[in-house]
């Protein structure tokens, strides 16, 4: 266990983010403390938040109850039902929990789910999602999105964008620097010596040669080119619909995808009760759940904790690896 706690931003407060809090407290309190960073009269009832002034105080105040650095948000929760009037502090309850771990008050970021277009409604917010949003917070240059879900990791090279701009974003991006990042990540999170990376074409049976689109001729075969130089384990261009059966599976650590559902599709159909959501490139530590804000189940004690927990243990995991905790 980390002697810093993970500061948890409460995310929407009209999703399932403060009930999965009490969830995930309930089954973490001894193992990993977190602070959750959010309005405590948005808690259910029986949440029994602890208050803190100071984040660091979060691991004694667990053995008593949720510990919550408290955030004053200008409406109650309605679960299911999305209020404008909350989005600003949604937006700062994210700036607060960076602030938290650069300041090294805390050891590790995990988010909760945002609904994105309450968001840009209601607080003008100028960001398609956290990803973007902590680039700009932290300074990054190059943010990379991988999701990890049992005996699968994925990362979307371009990430949200439309999927009509998707081959101009990937001619923008720099490829072989996300391959680059997600091996390190390999190494240095997760301990793989000598990671395998497999990268996916763009176009259906990775161009045919040049027959079905000529993206991977252009962009991608150099970008592998480059990294194969520097020494990396990579294949590709492979053609995205036969690499994620259960044997193809087994033949990479990590799969570069060129687009959001090209990477998502397959780790939420393999574990979206308990995938989690990691930001690369960042100075700091960020994960979250994998799932969205789920209006539909809000408040009816139906969402289920996994994912949020798995985010947990994988920020403080990352955290130590790091040597931040
Ligand atoms: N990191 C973040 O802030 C994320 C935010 N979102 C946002 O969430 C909003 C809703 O997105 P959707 O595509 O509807 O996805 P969603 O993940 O919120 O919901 C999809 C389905 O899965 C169910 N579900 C989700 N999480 C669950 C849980 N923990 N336990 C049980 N069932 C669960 C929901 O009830 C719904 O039926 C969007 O505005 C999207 O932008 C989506 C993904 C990540
Ligand atoms: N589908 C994943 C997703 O939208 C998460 O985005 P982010 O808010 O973590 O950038």
């Amino acid at each position: 266990m980390s002697a810093l706690p993970v500061a948890v931003s409460c995310g929407d407060p009209a999703g399932i983010g403060p009930e999965l809090a009490v969830m995930a407290h309930r089954q973490l309190r001894a193992a990993l403390p977190f602070a959750w960073i959010g309005d405590p009269r948005h808690l259910p009832e029986g949440a029994n938040p602890q208050i803190l002034s100071d984040m660091r105080d979060a691991p004694a105040a667990a053995a008593r109850g949720l510990p919550v650095l408290p955030l004053g948000f200008p409406a109650r929760r309605m679960p299911g039902r999305l209020d404008p009037r909350n989005a600003p502090a949604t937006v700062a309850a994210i700036e607060r929990a960076v602030l938290e771990v650069r300041e090294a008050r805390a050891a590790a970021l995990c988010t909760l789910p945002i609904q994105k277009e309450a968001l840009i409604e209601g607080a003008d917010f100028r960001f398609p999602g956290h990803t973007e949003f902590l680039a700009h917070l932290t300074g990054a240059d190059h943010e990379v999105m991988m999701l990890v879900g049992e005996g699968l990791r994925v990362v979307p090279a371009t990430i949200h964008v439309p999927l009509a701009d998707v081959p101009q974003a990937l001619a923008r991006t720099d490829l072989a620097r996300t391959i680059r990042i997600a091996a390190r990540s390999m190494v240095r999170d997760f301990g793989i010596e000598r990671p395998r990376i497999a990268v996916a074409g763009l176009n259906p049976h990775a161009g045919e040669g040049g027959k079905i689109g000529r993206e991977e001729i252009e962009l991608i075969v150099p970008a592998l080119e480059t990294c194969r130089a520097e020494g990396l384990d990579v294949a590709g261009p492979l053609p995205g619909d036969t690499m994620f059966h259960p044997a193809a599976r087994a033949r990479y650590d990590v799969a570069v995808c060129m687009y959001h559902d090209q990477a998502l599709i397959p780790v939420k159909t393999v574990d979206f009760a308990g995938g989690v959501n990691v930001t690369l490139g960042l100075r700091i530590v960020r994960t979250s759940p994998d799932h969205g804000t789920a209006l539909d189940i809000a408040g009816t004690g139906e969402a289920d904790p996994t994912s949020f927990v798995n985010a947990l243990l994988l920020a403080d995991g990352m955290a130590r690896a790091r040597g931040k905790a």
